[in-house]
């Protein structure tokens, strides 16, 4: 039986935009709220208004959510009052049900940092909560280098956030702002800062990452009495980043004594979105995902050890803590074993292939795959490439056509309006039903921009393949991923392309070359013959 409810704030669109080198965009915002809404999160804190653009834009654009929007902050400076502070005026026009402002509680940085009275900053504080609480909104107080400001001066931290608590904040969030704090010690804190007074349903974590103990020091402060839990999904935020609710969520819903203590407002059948959305954002980020994350990485319930992987298949509770099903993911039991075999049964039946067990062809198949993966390809993510190479293994990959040869420029040249533009041209000429065809197509859009030269590439490529362009007609590309990656000893580039057609099909292809061109036509080779695979059907095999 649950008996507390414990409240989980995502950061992801503010502190997760802190991480070097990520910059979302409004729609991307937007369908990393949806998805968070979707799993169960309590807050969403969608950015600070008025700092730049795209979070102005987002909050005027802001998607209905069950979970609280919120904007962040900071709260208003010295010599103004709360009211005619123009920066805490656009935190507070985006309009949101919660508005968190952050504020500092290590008397070293009120001095140094603001540069003004210890006292000052306190009435700063108590002001802008007031604020907050007085137009109707929901306050939280990010008590900022809380636990540092702490081990200096207790008295002073604690003043800092007990002016918030009194101002009406909901939240008091105590920040490891600089991530040195252990788990030891946050418990020690959280426990005395209880024992001080402070109500631990009024009281939030906010951890970063630079110990790699941002998730355990979230589960320290759980454990002493905090209620509230701040990260971002994956752990994105600035520099080593935030504690990574996609470690965090499925640890509170699925062990013990987190399971029977809280309710947190994620469901376990929302959990088992998890994975999906972990790698929805590291597709937004055009990251490769982390195979070693917990719980939704590629390898967490990957199995490659001979006695891992013969135990599992008698039971897998022998080495597995949680049933991988309940985050999203699945088992992996990698090549070149019997265990790995099965795995891959179960990977061709799903794409439509029955192989018996014992069957040569499946070490075959297991050792191409190897030896493509140690040159750079990658077939996690391009099941399509994957099921081309087993069909080809099997004798079931028809010979719809051969591309005979292929060519692309790009050339720079002034158009009529004396105005430098992109051309880019390719040539492909294939073998078809015996019959060699050559085709000729540029790239632009209906506005003429050039679109590139893979785009050439698949309009000349798709343009004249006799009985087969009609199959293709519906076909086209949504995605272009360009990774630089060790294929060897040497770098090569991988391209992969995910298409998608009329009958709602999506489908990922690889190709690897140390030419982003041929890398760019080995994948849409794939991405076509996939498609003529399945709308085709074996008995159009066009065997020369
Ligand atoms: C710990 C955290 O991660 S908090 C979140 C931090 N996030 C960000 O900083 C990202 C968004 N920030 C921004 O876009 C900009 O910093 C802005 C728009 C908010 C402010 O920009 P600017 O006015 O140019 O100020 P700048 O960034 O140079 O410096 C911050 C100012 O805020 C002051 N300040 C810092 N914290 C606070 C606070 N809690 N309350 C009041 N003032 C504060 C600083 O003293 C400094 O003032 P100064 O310029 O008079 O010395
Ligand atoms: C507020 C915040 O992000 C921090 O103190 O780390």
């Amino acid at each position: 039986m649950h008996t507390e409810r414990l409240y989980l704030y995502d950061t992801t669109l503010r502190d997760g935009q802190q991480t070097q080198g990520v910059q979302f965009s409004t729609a991307e915002k937007i369908q990393i709220a949806q998805a968070l809404d979707q799993l169960g999160v309590d807050y969403i804190e969608g950015g600070w208004p008025g700092a730049n653009p795209t979070d102005s834009a987002f909050f005027d654009a802001a998607p209905k959510t069950s979970a609280r929007l919120t904007a962040f902050g900071m709260t208003k400076r010295s010599g103004r009052s709360a009211e005619n502070d123009d920066v805490l005026a656009a935190v507070m026009n985006a309009d949101t049900q919660a508005v968190c402002l952050v504020g500092k509680s290590h008397d070293y940085h009120v001095t140094h940092a603001l540069g003004i009275p210890l006292e000052e900053n306190v009435e700063n504080i108590r002001a802008s909560v007031a604020h907050v609480a007085a137009q109707g909104r929901e306050a939280l107080f990010d008590a900022e280098h809380f636990f540092d400001g702490y081990k200096d001066n207790p008295g002073y931290a604690i003043e800092v956030c007990r002016a918030a608590l009194n101002a009406g904040a909901r939240w008091v969030v105590l920040c490891d702002t600089n991530g040195g704090a252990l788990p030891a010690e946050v418990s020690r804190i959280v426990s005395e800062v209880i024992a001080a007074g402070f109500p631990g349903d009024r009281l939030g974590i906010h951890t970063h990452n630079d110990t790699e103990n941002a998730v355990a020091c979230s589960l320290a402060a759980v454990n002493a009495g905090a209620r509230q839990i701040q990260g971002t999904l994956n752990g994105l935020g600035e520099r080593c980043g935030n504690a990574n609710l996609t470690a965090l969520i499925p640890t509170l819903l699925l062990k013990e004594p987190y399971a029977s203590q809280f309710d947190i407002g994620v469901s376990n059948q929302a959990l088992a979105d998890l994975t999906r959305i972990s790698r929805m954002l590291d597709d937004i980020l055009n990251r490769v995902p982390s195979k070693q994350s917990a719980y939704v990485g590629a390898s967490a319930f990957a199995h490659k050890a001979g006695l891992h992987a013969s135990a599992i298949l008698k039971d897998p509770t022998t080495y597995e803590h949680v049933d991988p099903a309940s985050v999203g993911n699945a088992r992996i039991i990698p090549m070149s074993n019997q265990a790995g075999q099965s795995n891959l049964r179960k990977r061709l039946a799903e794409a439509g292939l029955t192989v018996d067990q014992g069957d040569p062809a499946l070490g075959h198949i297991l050792d191409r795959i190897k030896l493509r993966e140690a040159d750079g390809y990658s077939y996690d993510t391009a099941q399509a490439s994957f099921e081309l190479l087993a069909r080809d293994e099997l004798g079931q990959l028809p010979a719809f056509f051969e591309v005979k040869r292929y060519k692309v420029t790009v050339e720079r040249r002034k158009n009529k309006y004396n105005k430098m533009v992109s051309l880019s041209e390719a040539v492909v000429v294939v073998k078809v039903d015996g019959e060699k065809k050559l085709s000729v197509s540029e790239s632009h859009d209906e506005t003429g921009n050039d679109r590139g030269p893979v785009n050439a590439l698949a309009k000349a490529l798709s343009k004249d393949l006799g009985q087969y362009s009609r199959i293709l007609d519906d076909m086209h590309l949504v995605d272009f991923k360009v990774r630089i990656t060790q294929g060897g000893t040497e770098a090569v580039t991988r391209v992969i392309i995910d298409s998608e057609d009329g009958q709602g099909r999506r489908w990922s292809t690889v190709g690897v070359s140390a030419n982003i061109v041929d890398a760019s036509f080995e994948a849409l080779l794939d991405a076509i013959q996939w498609k003529l695979v399945r709308d085709c059907g074996r008995q159009s095999a066009v065997a020369e």
